[in-house]
Parts: C-alpha cells; structure tokens; sequence
C-alpha cells in the first residue's frame, strides 16, 4: 500500500545527514485494534454459549462444535500479531552517498541453493547466478556460491558454461544499463535493442541449447571444455558416486581478481560446492546445505552479510543490496537488526491465481504486520543476513575480524584443502551446528524455525517491500504440486509447533508476546484442518440427516454466527484488496485455504505422526519446477489440474459429494416440512462449500481432458461419502 502510511515529516536524522529509511505505521491500525476488541467480545459470547450448552446436553456434535470454534479462536488471537501494528517503510538509496563510499561497502556472500537437476533445471539456476552476478555492487566485494544438493556433473557442467557466458553478460548489463539482469527473464522481455544484443542472445541460446541438451541426454560432451581444469573437475564423479553418497566437490569457476570479463574488469567470485554426503549420515536439506555454504565461503571470503536464494528466485532488481545497506549501515540502526527480509513474489501466476499461489497474505500483509514486532520471519529466500547472527546472540557476537583472512587465492591448494574439509560429511559430528549455530536442524521448514530461534536469542528483522519485486520466484503451477508442498509444509510447520521451542511456549517469552504468536500462527497452521474439517463435513452430515444443529433465524446466537463469518472473512478481504489484490484471486485464495485445511494439512498431521513416532520418514521432497506443455496451457486458462490419482484429493472430493447431497437433501426439507428456521445456517453453510467446489464437479464429470479427476478417486469417494452417511446416522450422533 503505497503512500497509506503517514510517513514522517522529519527529513534529517539528529547526526543531521539526510535520511536513509523512515518508518510508520498504517492507518488502519487504530480501525484494527478496536474491530479486535469487538471481535474478541464476541468471540468470548460464542465459547460461553457453547459452554452452557454442554452442561446442559453434552453430545458428539456439540463437543465437535466447540472444539471447532475454539481453534478458530485461538486462530484469531495469533493473527493479533499480524493486525496490531502493521507496519510501512520507506528507503531512500540517494542518501547513501551520504554515509560510506563504495570501497566501505561490506562484503556480499551469495547462496544459491539447488537439489536437483531434473526438477530444477540448471538452466534456470543458471539464470538466477547471473541475475545477482550482475548486481549493481562493487565486484570485488560479491561472491556467489552454488549449493548442488543433487551432486551433478550436469550442474557443474551448466555453470561452468555461465561463468564464460558471464564474462559477455554482466559489462553488457552494466553498459547500457539493463534493469532486468536475468538473462532468461529479458529475453523474453522484448528488450530495447543495442549493437550488441542480437549476438549477447545469440551466446545465451547457444549456451542455453548446450545446457538442456547435456540434461537430456545426460552426456557431457568434452568438446565444450575450455581448459585442462574444467576437464579434471569431472574426474571426481567417480564409480561409486551418488547423489547421497559422494566426498565434497568444491570447484571455483571464477575468481575476483584474476578473471575478466571481456572489457577487462574484473568478474566475482564463482563457487560450485556440492558437500559431501553419507547415506549413513542425515544431510538435513536446504539447513544442511546452507550451513555447508556458510562454512566454505568463511574459508574463501567470509563477507558480513549473506544472501540465500532458491534455485528459482532470480534478482528483478540490480539495486536490491543497496536497500539493505540503508539498513546496515545506518549508524543509529539497532544493533540487534540481524536481517532483511524480501517478500517472495512469484512470476507466471496466473491471472485468477486459481491456486492462491502467491500467498498475498504472508508475503504482502501478514510480514507488515511483523514488521512492527521484532521483525518477519525468513521466508527461505530473499533474506540478507549478518554472518554473525548464525554464531550467537546479539550480546555474544562481536563485530567479526576481517584481516584474518589471508590474501591467498582462493584457488590456492591450502583454501580449497580447507574448504572441503569443511563441507564434507562428517564436519558437523559433534558440533554445534544446527542447534546453536548456522541454520537450525529439526523441522523441514527451515527458514520459520531459524528465525524463529534468531528472534528468540534477540535479533531483530526488518521487512523490505519495494514496488519493483527484488526477486521472483517460481509457484506450483499443479493441484497435485501445490497440495504436496503444502503437506511437506505441515510437517516441518508441526515439527515447530511441538518443538521444545514452540513459539506459543518459548517464543512467547523469548521475543514478545505479539511475536511469539506470529510465529504461532504458522507453526499451528496444519491446525486449521480441525474447524476446516468439521464445518465441511459435521453440518452437512446432520442435515442429510435432518438433524438442526445450529440457531434458528430468530435466536440472537444465529447473528452472532452471521458476525463472526462475515467479520473475519470482510477483514481478510479488505487486507487482501488493500495490498493490491484484487475480488477473484482473493476468492480462489479462500478456497485454497480450504483445500488446503481439508487434504495438505490432514495429510501433514498423519505425515508428523508417523515421522514424529519413527514409522517413517518425510524428507524434503522439492517442488518441481518443470511443466508439461498441456498443463501449463489449461494452467493458462483457469482450469484445475487433477489427472493423478492421489490421496490427496480424497478428502476434496468427498467433501464436495457431502455438500451436494446435504444441500439436496436441506431444499427436499424445506419444500416439504417448511423448515428452513432452523435449517438455514445448514443449508447455507453446504451452499458455501458447494459454490466452492465447482471446479471439482467439474473435473468428476464435465471434463474430458488428461488434467480430469481419475475415475477411480470419484468412485472410492463416493463409498467414503456414503460410508460417512451410515456411520454417522447409525451412531445416534443427531
Ligand atoms: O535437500 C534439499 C532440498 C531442497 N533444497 C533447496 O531448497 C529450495 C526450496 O525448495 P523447493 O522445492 O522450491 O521448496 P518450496 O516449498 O517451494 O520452498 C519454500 O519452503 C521451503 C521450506 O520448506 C523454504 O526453504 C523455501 O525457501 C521456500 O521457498 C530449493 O532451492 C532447493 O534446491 C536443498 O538445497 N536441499
Ligand atoms: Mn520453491
């Protein structure tokens, strides 16, 4: 929301420099905190109500009710964090003239994380190095370092081909300007064009060409090696080597210093580092990854500050870590500020955001509203750290020495010796890494539980929202994808929840009690299946039964009802259409909400449950990041995609063919014994969910397409939705 804040008159700090960021709150904070104040007066009515029933009659349905409204209240209480005091801020890079010269620039360690070629193409990991290669940043202070979890020959083989490509790329970007440094992204751009555009393109197919054709036919040819060098890196993939079993392979593929570019300034540091793995060893994923980097590149550059990005989120903006450097080096910041924050904002989303993939509500309100706490959470990527939060809490750390840091090259055989020590497999035994320093081993959602545990020990974050995105990212553009993730999510977000950690426990205390239940509310997201669940299933059940089980329209409690649906569902709407969203993708959103309470986050409990009791184990299963042409058309046009027969979808379709027949079932009563009084609420309530399963109906048997709901799944839930139906009349639950 540009411009909704009142930012501050003063355009001076009291050292009388001008000044690098301002900050404020929103306007609608006071509107926020007294709607809170209602909402909470009634939600206190309802539980009171629910609770006097009880006394009165205790039946299955009411002890589901209640229980029902009492996670949707405890719900509605960490979303306090988010509403509270949501946050605006406003940076102004021309003043940083003002406060250093380039030269005291501090140092810049980029990690780019990828796990596999296949599903990540290393085309695509390609594009997002050179993206942040190309920074605006002085050169000889930018690394980049690769994290090749999949341990192959085809990403080496991908990112040698960049840094050459690099050497045409970055004095091109940076010659005529260019704002869109992602080769891939201004390509596709119709770019303006200069003398040496047809042939900087004509380099990146060719390098394009080379490198989807070596991952297709998983053969590297040799011809392309340019050196003896490059030759002998691939010697290490020898026999025995697999991608969960294999010694470090730590490859320097440009030095600052020593390679140009082809106008003769010189290029940054390349790294690729696959660390080293053991099956008998755990690697802890994108944790273990990332702390394999933050040691490497503390024996080659060891820069202050450090950026992650995933495989897929490339920089849409060369002057990114100047924003944060109005951050970092403001001399009256507080010292405990420990990161900046990027949302994540996806590119080719489609236009109705069919499955709520842009996630408006974290990345556009809800980390606003941390931002007036301690700070947003880590989203995983996009974040700038200070090195040294990854070594202790704010009082522990001392500014780190910078001279220790020999001059060697850092292809010198003693750097590298000591690099792959570092990243190999058995360095962390017996350290602290992962409990006490570098990212946090225990929960599948990483980047929530280190930050989490960061503002526990007293650092703080700050939020930075630009208009032009700093970074896009990729979203599941597939159901299936979408739900999968969602699921991975749930676990890793229980594993938080139940943690010795827990932020609705430790966090609480540790940082404040607003953010402690900011992290709450995602740690206790997969929560969100229990009302989900219930008020899909329970209301429809009793009314295929004519059973009422909500007010009449005459009684008062049927209004405190209507309120508090329409209340919570008007304040996430206005939120959503007030970032910038706009009425459709904000109800495609809500019925992702849905979808996802009703499969991924059932799916997530059962997945933590049996991790959590050693039946078995959920890895870190990565979110492909190739589509079929077929779908991504019908991806195009707003049509869900089924097309497998997952068990993900069961829940959906089941609650879909309850909604149907309930709400059948409640106009036959109607019709016949008039009794709409105390079926409404019932009746309404399947409507809703009818209306929101449209799609679904249309997939079990309007569709003709590959991307149809498998006959098989319609079927077995029919049985589920039948089985249901006795189960539950023969229970004498009505
Ligand atoms: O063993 C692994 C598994 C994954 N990754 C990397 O982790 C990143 C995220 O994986 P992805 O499959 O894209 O997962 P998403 O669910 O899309 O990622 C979101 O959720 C993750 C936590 O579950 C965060 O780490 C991410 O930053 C956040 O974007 C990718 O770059 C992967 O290459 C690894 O490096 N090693
Ligand atoms: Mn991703």
């Amino acid at each position: 929301m540009g411009g909704e804040g009142a930012t501050e008159r003063k355009s001076t700090a009291s050292h009388g420099l001008p000044l690098l960021h301002t900050r404020a709150l929103m306007r609608r904070t006071p509107a926020n905190r007294v709607f809170a104040v209602v909402y909470l007066c009634v939600i206190l009515a309802l539980l009171y109500h629910h609770f006097i029933a009880l006394l009165h009659s205790t039946s299955i349905v009411s002890l589901l009710i209640l229980l029902a409204d009492a996670v949707l209240a405890f719900m509605w209480v960490t979303t306090l964090a988010f509403r509270m005091c949501p946050t605006e801020r406003q940076i102004f890079i021309e003043h940083l003239e003002h406060y250093a010269k380039e030269s005291n620039y501090p140092g810049l360690d980029v990690f780019i994380c990828t796990a596999d070629p296949y599903k990540e193409p290393p085309i695509d990991v390609v594009n997002t190095a050179l993206s942040v290669m190309a920074y605006d940043y002085p050169t000889e202070k930018l690394s980049v370092y690769v994290s090749d979890d999949g341990g192959s020959q085809l990403t080496l083989f991908a990112f040698m081909e960049a840094a050459r490509f690099a050497s045409h790329w970055l004095p091109y970007c940076k010659k005529n300007k260019i704002v869109e440094r992602c080769p891939k992204a201004y390509f596709a751009s119709n770019p303006s064009w200069f003398p040496e555009t047809d042939q900087i393109k004509l380099m990146y197919e060719k390098m394009r060409v080379r490198v989807e054709t070596a991952v297709k036919s998983g053969i590297i040819s040799h011809d392309y090696m340019n050196s003896k060098q490059e030759l002998e890196a691939f010697s290490r993939w020898t026999d025995g080597f697999t991608s969960q079993n294999h010694p470090a392979v730590i490859q320097v593929l440009l030095e600052c210093g020593k390679d140009e570019d082809v106008m003769g300034h010189t290029m940054p540091n390349l790294v690729y580092v696959s660390r080293g793995k053991s099956i008998n060893l755990p690697h802890n994923f994108k944790a273990g990854a990332l702390n394999a980097l933050l040691r490497v590149s503390a024996t080659m550059t060891n820069a202050p500050v450090i950026l992650t990005l995933d495989s897929d989120m490339y920089s849409n903006d060369p002057r990114t870590p100047l924003r944060v450097l109005c951050y970092l080096l403001d001399p009256s910041m507080d010292p405990k500020l420990g990161y900046v924050q990027f949302p994540q904002i996806f590119h080719g989303i489609n236009k109705s955001d069919i499955y709520g993939g842009e996630l408006r509500h974290v990345f556009q309100v809800q980390m606003s509203g941390m931002d007036g706490l301690a700070g947003p959470q880590h989203v995983g990527s996009g974040g700038f750290f200070r090195r040294k939060i990854f070594f202790g809490g704010p009082s522990e750390t001392p500014e780190m020495n910078q001279d220790q840091l020999t001059s060697k090259s850092i292809r010198s055989k003693e750097v590298l010796a000591m690099a792959h020590q570092v990243a190999g497999c058995n360095f962390e035994n017996q350290t602290k890494w992962g409990t006490k320093m570098g990212f946090r081993y225990g929960s599948l959602v990483e980047d929530l539980y280190t930050s989490h545990q960061l503002q526990c020990e007293g650092w703080k974050s700050i939020n930075c929202k630009p208009k032009r995105p700093a970074f896009l990212g990729n979203s599941p553009l597939n159901l299936h994808d979408l739900l999968n993730q969602t699921t991975r999510w749930s676990v890793g977000l229980l594993e938080i929840a139940f943690c010795k950690y827990s932020p609705i426990i430790y966090g609480v205390r540790s940082i404040n009690l607003l953010s402690g239940l900011g992290f709450a509310y995602y740690a206790f997201w997969p929560f969100w299946s229990i009302p989900l669940t219930i008020y899909a299933f329970l209301p429809q059940l009793a009314l295929l039964n004519s059973a009422s089980i909500f007010p009449q329209v005459s009684d008062l409690w049927f209004f405190i009802y209507v309120f508090l649906f329409l209340g919570a569902y008007g304040q996430d709407y206005l939120e959503f259409i007030l970032s910038g969203g706009t009425t459709v993708r904000w109800w495609n959103n809500q019925r992702m909400w849905m979808m996802r309470g009703l499969s991924s986050f059932s799916f997530g409990w059962i997945e933590y449950f049996l991790k959590s009791n050693g039946i078995s184990t959920f890895g870190f299963k990565v979110t492909s990041k190739v589509v079929q042409e077929e779908q991504s058309k019908r991806y195009k046009q707003g049509i869900f995609e089924f097309g497998v027969a997952s068990p993900l979808f069961l829940p959906l379709t089941t609650a879909a063919i309850i909604n149907l027949a309930s709400f059948l079932r409640g106009i036959a009563l109607v019709l016949k014994q008039g009794r709409l009084e105390d079926l409404l609420l019932q009746m309404l309530l399947a409507g809703f969910g009818m209306v929101n399963c449209w799609p679904i109906y249309e997939a079990m048997v309007l569709r003709t397409d590959e991307g149809k709901l498998p006959v098989k799944i319609t079927l077995i839930s029919i049985v589920l939705a039948w089985a249901l139906y006795r189960l539950l009349a023969s229970s004498m639950a009505f």
